[in-house]
């Protein structure tokens, strides 16, 4: 029998005054995978990941997480089983990486200062951040460390389901590349399910399980990315099959090449 999906979304409407940006979507994300969900530049990704983490109230349909409805989550429940790294990493500036960490941990666990400043040099740790960086400040880190700390902070609270917005955008190719490369390693070792929103294609390939496509208003395939490049869609085709889907299959057949 097929496990439970983690998220189950059914008959998905979201709009905004007369603009309708979802339709009738529907999308299973299953334990322990990898979805990158991709397409067009204002095709609802990002309200797609916030009706799912409650922040945007659906016109209709229903959202569960973990087998239950969304709506009758409560807040501070879903704050600690799910992580969430937006786009622009969303850290306090006035508090150190070490502080920031501590924040959901001092919040919503309920540990003292002292065991979630101890907490958090561990999730600095598992990210991949030097011991140092726990206390420096976010203006004070580079782009890939903030993206790190701010995937720290999102795993705070040991969460089952993680949330990410373009976490590679404004990181030079080595640095995405290692991130990608972090995210699947977290994922094996925290038994994590991801929910990853990207414009990357090097991210599709190397990290992705599946891949689900918005476009016409609802999810139009999800599927391995090889099933869905070869998908008869005209943004599809030009998405994977322009020169820049070329040019991430060529560097992803290298990336195998040297293993
Ligand atoms: N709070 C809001 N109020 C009004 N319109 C909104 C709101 N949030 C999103 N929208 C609109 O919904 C549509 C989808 O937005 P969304 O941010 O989900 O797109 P996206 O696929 O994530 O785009 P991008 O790839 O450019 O980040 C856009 O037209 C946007 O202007």
């Amino acid at each position: 029998m097929a496990t439970q999906p983690i998220i189950h979304i059914r008959g998905l409407r979201n709009q905004f005054g007369a603009q309708v940006v979802h339709d009738n979507l529907d999308l299973d994300v299953h334990r322990g995978e990898i979805l990158g969900v991709v397409g067009g530049s204002g095709s609802g990704k990002s309200v797609l990941l916030r009706s799912i983490i409650g922040l945007q109230t659906p016109a209709a349909g229903t959202v569960e997480l973990l087998g239950t409805n969304v709506r009758n989550i409560k807040k501070s429940q879903l704050e600690k089983q799910t992580g969430v790294l937006f786009q622009s990493g969303a850290l306090y500036s006035s508090m150190t990486v070490a502080e920031n960490i501590s924040v959901p941990l001092i919040e919503h666990a309920k540990f003292s200062r002292r065991e979630a400043a101890l907490l958090a040099r561990m999730k600095i740790a598992l990210t991949g951040l030097p011991a140092h960086a726990a206390d420096l400040y976010p203006a004070e880190l580079s782009g890939g460390m903030i993206k790190r700390a701010a995937l720290a902070r999102a795993l705070a609270l040991d969460p089952e389901v993680l949330f990410l917005d373009e976490p590679t955008a404004g990181l030079d190719p080595i640095g995405a590349a290692a991130f990608d490369k972090l995210l699947v390693t977290l994922r094996d070792a925290l038994d994590l399910t991801v929910f990853l929103v990207t414009h990357d294609l090097d991210t599709l390939y190397s990290s992705c399980d599946r891949v689900a496509v918005l476009a016409e208003k609802h999810v139009i395939v999800a599927e391995p990315l090889a099933t869905v490049s070869e998908f008869d869609h005209p943004w599809i085709q030009d998405y994977f099959h322009g020169p820049r889907g070329r040019a991430a299959i060529q560097a992803q057949t290298r990336l195998h090449q040297e293993d």
